[in-house]
């Protein structure tokens, strides 16, 4: 046999008692034998509390209350049952209403509410609901017997808590259905002392008494029926990605209970644990859903941390003196203080030198606290032994719980690089000794993102989000989002990740989602509901976004934007940039930007800065932690000029080239840059940094291969203007060099920390001879590669194969981030 419980919504409404029909016919269908409990009908308990309340009052407005009721259980009767069956269930109840009257009328005029005349008031609830549920499947042929649980369930005389005699209560259960046979729709919630006076069970008080049936009646399940799927692995309302778990241990459940998933009460759950009688957590509005299944089994789970909980409002007391060191007493004396004071400590540490105790209570508790601890320690204070103590607030507490955690090392580690990584702040940790629950205190606007984190981190299977802002849509981030699209199902499919735009802007216009812009029309988007751009404002909006796994891509060739970097790594957010700006600036900013990445644990990352998606960065960074050195660095840095002298064969003008390059996205949003050497010099001062040299802008030495007068004008229209001036010296050049059977190559060369650029012709045989299209080539001469330098060579500008160095980096700080 089964006990079925049945919460509150599931019988609060014509549609929700269906269902309920429909649940039991199941059972019968599959010949299962079932004893049902009922709770009262939603809203009602609250109801009478009010109606016990106002009338010891003397307030009259006890009557609308009471009114209320007749309404709403009336109401449910006639749209529940045919005309014709109505008149008996409506006499039973409004003979139930006149009851109550009466009893509430007396607390009016004896101005008094008695605990026990609270519960008589209460027990009209789970009473009415009882009758209401057997009357109508009784006219549904199911052949239901209303069963008053004061009849069986026996307390004793602590009302609102009532404690249960179990033994009287086991005869009685025994003999009552012994002698029902019948389908038995038991009342939950309320009993009755050895006086016959009706008690009631305290909160979770229905779920109690189906505990206490199924031990006594040896069930081998009890169902517990309500409106969510089960017991969830994180508050679906803080954590979108929280599922329901298929099974969780008792000792966990009762964890879980204790940080505010209410979807049980653990006192309920003792009759059953004793017996070992698993419970099934079930959703009457999602009948096919499995549920979660509370028992002794559920080790075997595929989960090592079950659930995130949290407590969003606490306080933290710091108590501390060099006078409590060695000295025996001290917490045995704070403990007392404050437990006398009927304080409730939520979380405790300390640390081994004894110097300090820090725990947590309910804010509601802090100010008493503060008062019960100086009085405690009054003279202690008073000689400069301990120290006021300090409370901080607006700080919440996150759980991990699971028993599996105790044996698997590295749950810890997870839980605070996790947080670390987010940039979440821990203030104080707990973790018992049981290693059931590790907590954490962390700040309160902290709270939801160190939940998302933690959840992402521990239910790998579930898909996690990467939350992407991007400043500048151009030709590098429309590409980049193209490319995104195209991987989109991949990604979700085979890493569970989901790559989110959530912040967006060019220089007119931003856009925020959290939940992520579309990524089939984001761009319209943008430039039809945007608000008007201001970097400010965006770097304001991610801090407050807050959100966990965050990546800022700055695809603007801005200094104003790459002047942002610091305060957005400083914000705990990694940096993402194919932008020079900000490695090529003074040494200082430089450096400043890696030690934000350090001292944050975020990361910054500029693989695209030389030589697009060409692993040229990298392998430095590879080269030097191998131990190697670079001596000299060597090669073509522009995609551009590489294009313009691999192209120029006489049939087109120079310019013209120029103007292609610029078609094809090789040159910089103002193609000046890369023909006046500035983006080379760029790129050369950042490797010249990679290896290890404090250059300065000025340092670089750079021959021009134009004069300065040709970038000197007002526009880009006007330098193509001006450059057509030039096409006969460069034509000229060309063909000198061919004449000796070479090519023109603009070289940037760091030797021995002395940078280098110009423009040379080189012969057949040189390693810069053979190349085409916008062919970069690098190479590096190392301790270790002497003899024979590395070389990396291919297309080194280009929208796709900077957008795809970019997409890398990101992906990169994605699993650094997991
Ligand atoms: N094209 C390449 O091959 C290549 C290779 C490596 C690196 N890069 C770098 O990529 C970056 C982007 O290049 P692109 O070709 O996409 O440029 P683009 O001109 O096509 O796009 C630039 C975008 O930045 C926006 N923008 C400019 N200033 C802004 C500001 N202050 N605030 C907000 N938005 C602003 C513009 O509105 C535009 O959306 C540049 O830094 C460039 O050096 C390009
Ligand atoms: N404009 C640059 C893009 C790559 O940084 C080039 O031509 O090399
Ligand atoms: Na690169």
């Amino acid at each position: 046999m089964k006990v079925i419980k049945f919460g509150g919504t599931s019988v609060g409404s014509p549609h929700a008692i269906r269902e309920v029909q429909n649940i039991i016919e199941g059972f019968d269908a599959n010949g299962e034998k079932i004893a049902v409990v009922v709770s009262a009908q939603s809203g009602i308990t609250n109801k009478l509390v009010r109606i016990g309340t106002l009338a010891a009052d003397q307030d009259e407005e006890y009557t609308t209350v009471f009114n209320d009721i007749e309404t709403q259980l009336m109401n449910l009767i006639t749209e529940l049952m045919p005309i014709n069956r109505q008149s008996q269930i409506i006499a039973e109840i409004k003979k139930l209403l006149n009851d109550l009257e009466d009893v509430v009328h007396g607390v009016y005029l004896l101005r008094e509410l008695t605990p026990r005349s609270a519960d008589f008031i209460l027990s009209f609830g789970e009473r009415f609901s009882a009758r209401i549920i057997s009357a109508f499947l009784l006219v549904n042929g199911i052949d239901a017997n209303y069963t008053d649980a004061r009849e069986i369930i026996k307390t004793n005389s602590s009302f609102g808590e009532a404690k249960v005699d179990f033994d009287e209560t086991g005869r009685l259960i025994h003999k009552y259905f012994d002698t029902n046979q019948k389908l038995n729709i038991v009342t939950g919630f309320i009993a009755s002392n050895d006086k016959g006076q009706t008690t009631t069970l305290g909160r979770g008080g229905s779920d109690y008494t189906a505990a206490i049936l199924g031990a006594v009646l040896e069930a081998e399940e009890i169902q517990i029926w309500t409106d969510v799927d089960g017991v969830m692995t994180a508050d679906p309302k803080k954590v979108k990605r929280a599922f329901s778990l298929p099974t969780i241990s008792y000792m966990e459940a009762m964890e879980m209970t204790h940080f505010g998933a209410k979807v049980i009460y653990p006192r309920t759950l003792q009759p059953a644990v004793a017996k070992n009688i698993p419970l099934r957590i079930k959703n009457t509005f999602n009948q096919g859903f499995d549920g979660t299944v509370i028992s002794d089994m559920s080790v075997n789970s595929d989960y090592t941390v079950k659930g995130i909980t949290s407590m969003e409002d606490v306080v933290l007391v710091n108590f501390q003196g060099a006078g409590m060191v060695g000295v025996p007493g001290i917490a045995s004396r704070l403990f007392g203080s404050l437990a006398r004071a009927e304080i409730n400590v939520v979380l405790i540490t300390q640390a081994s030198s004894e110097h300090s105790i820090t725990f947590a209570v309910l804010p509601k508790d802090a100010e008493k606290c503060r008062l019960v601890v100086e009085a405690e320690f009054e003279r202690e204070i008073e000689t400069g032994k301990i120290d006021q103590p300090n409370i901080e607030y607006n700080l919440s507490i996150v759980a991990c719980i699971g028993e599996k955690m105790r044996e698997t090392p590295g749950i810890s580690g997870k839980l605070f690089s996790t947080l670390g990584k987010n940039g979440v702040n821990i203030k104080a940790t707990a973790q018992g000794s049981s290693e059931l629950n590790i907590s954490v205190v962390i700040e309160k606007p902290d709270l939801s993102k160190a939940l998302n984190a933690l959840h992402g981190a521990f239910f790998k299977g579930e898909i996690h989000s990467l939350n992407v802002f991007m400043v500048g849509a151009g030709l590098i981030g429309k590409t980049l989002w193209d490319q995104i699209k195209d991987q989109y199902e991949y990604f979700i499919n085979e890493r569970r990740l989901n790559i989110k735009l959530v912040g967006i802007a060019n220089s007119r216009k931003m856009l925020f989602d959290k939940e992520g812009i579309d990524l089939d029309n984001w761009y319209d988007q943008l430039m039809e509901s945007g608000e008007q751009s201001d970097i400010h404002i965006f770097v304001q909006r991610m801090k407050e976004f807050n959100l966990p796994q965050s990546v800022f891509i700055d695809n603007t060739a801005s200094k104003e934007i790459a002047a942002q970097y610091k305060k957005i790594l400083n914000s705990r957010i990694s940096v993402v940039t194919p932008n020079k700006h900000a490695n090529s600036g003074p040494y200082r900013y430089y450096k400043e930007l890696k030690e934000a990445e350090l001292k944050n644990g975020v990361k910054y990352l500029y693989e695209t800065n030389v030589s697009a998606g060409l692993p040229v960065i990298k392998t430095i960074e590879g080269l030097k932690l191998s131990g190697d050195r670079v001596i000299k660095v060597e090669g073509v840095l522009s995609g551009t000029i590489s294009y313009l002298f691999n192209n120029f064969d006489g049939s087109k003008p120079f310019s013209e080239l120029v103007k292609e390059a610029k078609e094809k996205g090789y040159t910089e949003p103002d193609p000046r840059e890369d023909l006046n050497g500035m983006d080379v010099a760029r790129k050369l001062l950042i490797l010249a940094r990679e290896t290890g040299h404090n250059l300065e802008p000025e340092d670089i030495n750079l021959e021009k291969m134009l004069p300065e007068s040709c970038f000197d004008v007002a526009s880009v229209d006007d330098f193509f203007v001006e450059l057509k001036k030039f096409d006969d010296v460069m034509l000229e050049r060309k063909n000198e060099a061919e004449k000796e059977g070479k090519k023109l190559r603009y070289i940037a060369c760091l030797d021995n920390g002395k940078a280098e650029i110009k423009l040379i012709t080189v012969g057949p045989g040189h390693p810069l001879f053979d190349m085409s299209g916008s062919d970069n080539v690098v190479s590096y001469t190392s301790q270790r590669y002497k003899e024979r330098p590395m070389v990396i060579k291919g297309p080194g500008a280009g929208a796709e194969v900077t957008a795809s160095g970019v997409f890398a980096d990101v992906l990169l700080i994605s699993s650094y981030l997991e």
